[in-house]
């Protein structure tokens, strides 16, 4: 089961109150989010304009599971009473036994029975584009070290100038894939989307490679070469490049082409070599449809989000290379440090409004949920994976 660390008990040995948790229960995963109050006194409360303490400090969590095995996840919520609201001042509709969580994808539809009868939880629902968009604006906004560029395997966290910030295009890449052209908070339009996307790498991956898990899957790309089985342009074409119209002979010109003349079963292939190609040929293909739509609408940023790339160094190379290629270095592939979760923090965040007093505090942050973000250091940059383990301390008026 994947879950987050525990956190029943606090160091003091002092009881953890959660507050808030929301869903985001996709084709592949469904994410939580959740707040966890602060105990003790250690934290300096946070101060309105005129000195006045009136949030709550705490931390946001987030944990993941899959959805087919959403059972695991039913009784992670109910082991640690994720969905006892309560332990916030100011909200006025606050009570100790309201039974109704923030949910959203579309699971968020397809479970609300499941919840209702194993929890007697009620899911609010959400849209999914409201709350990617909502999530993504938020981190983009408020979160320190959020995005990021990937090239020749160097990662650079980027300055996010929040006056020049749209329109920019997000691309959440999921079980499938959907793109969205951002013009600012609430102001969005899908223009575009491929079913060519996560869902497609795993279940093409776990037919052809008997992998039993996704992460299985990822890990044997690692060391696999993806021209075992892919026809490069130097296949067809003796060994030359045809630059002509500026294709190198390693260019891949089909992929998965070999298996054509190769005269080979699916056993003679090493199951690293076909997850490469598989991981190679869906990540450039999300790249290309990603630039083309950047492309529609004149947008220069593009940013990546979904579990698909789970902060994988071949994925992300592989997407900005074909960003960069096509676009002839003019747009530029952004990652996420939290990619996965951008939906249920927008869930999360559409919780009640604050007061609109609180809102001076965090005014880089003009959201329905005012939170101050200072995210941990404890973020593995080499790994590159947030995979559910990494903490948010946050301000919630
Ligand atoms: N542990 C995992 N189990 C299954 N799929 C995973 C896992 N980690 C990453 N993935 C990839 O992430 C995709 C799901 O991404 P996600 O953003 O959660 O979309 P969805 O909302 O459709 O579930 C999967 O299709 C798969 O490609
Ligand atoms: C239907 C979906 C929005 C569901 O979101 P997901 O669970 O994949 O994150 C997504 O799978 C999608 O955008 N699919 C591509 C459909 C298309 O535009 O062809």
């Amino acid at each position: 089961m994947e879950h987050n660390r525990e956190f029943e008990i606090d160091g003091n040995s002092n009881p953890i109150q959660i507050s808030r948790l929301a869903l985001d229960i996709g084709g592949s995963l469904i994410k939580l989010v959740y707040f966890s109050r602060n105990s003790g006194d250690d934290e300096d409360p946070p101060k309105d304009k005129v000195g006045v303490s009136n949030g709550v400090n705490g931390r946001l969590h987030f944990a993941k599971f899959e959805t087919a095995k959403i059972n695991d996840c039913l009784e992670f919520i109910s082991a640690n009473k994720l969905f006892l609201g309560g332990g916030f001042q100011h909200q006025e509709n606050c009570t100790n036994d309201r039974r109704f969580i923030k949910a959203t994808g579309g699971g968020a539809y397809k479970f609300s029975e499941l919840f209702k009868e194993k929890l007697d939880i009620s899911l609010e629902k959400e849209d999914e584009m409201d709350c990617l968009v909502m999530g993504a604006n938020f981190l983009l906004k408020a979160a320190n070290q959020e995005a990021f560029t990937y090239l020749n395997g160097q990662k650079e966290f980027v300055q996010i100038d929040h006056n020049d910030l749209y329109p920019y295009l997000l691309v959440n890449i999921g079980s499938g894939v959907s793109m969205i052209k951002v013009d600012g908070y609430g102001k969005y339009e899908r223009v575009s989307g491929t079913s060519v996307g996560g869902g497609t790498f795993w279940g093409l991956g776990k037919l052809l490679t008997k992998c039993q898990s996704f992460d299985e899957l990822l890990e044997l790309s690692h060391q696999g070469n993806n021209r075992a089985i892919d026809t490069l342009v130097g296949d067809i074409y003796g060994g030359m490049d045809y630059s002509k119209v500026g294709l190198s002979s390693t260019t891949i010109a089909s992929s998965f082409g070999k298996a054509i003349s190769d005269n080979k079963e699916l056993e003679d292939y090493k199951p690293e070599d076909i997850s490469r190609s598989l991981l190679r040929m869906i990540s450039n293909n999300i790249g290309q449809i990603s630039y083309l739509n950047a492309l529609r609408f004149g947008l220069k940023r593009i940013f990546f989000g979904g579990f698909f790339i789970r902060g994988h160094s071949y994925t992300m190379d592989t997407i900005a290379v074909a960003v960069h290629f096509w676009s002839k270095g003019e747009a530029k592939a952004m990652f996420l440090r939290h990619e996965g979760f951008l939906g249920a923090l927008g869930a999360f965040m559409s919780y009640e409004s604050p007061s609109p007093d609180n809102l001076v505090v965090n005014q880089m942050v003009p959201l329905p949920v005012n939170a101050s973000l200072v995210t941990d250091t404890n973020f593995d940059t080499l790994k590159g994976d947030l995979n559910g383990t990494e903490s948010i301390r946050c301000s919630i008026y």
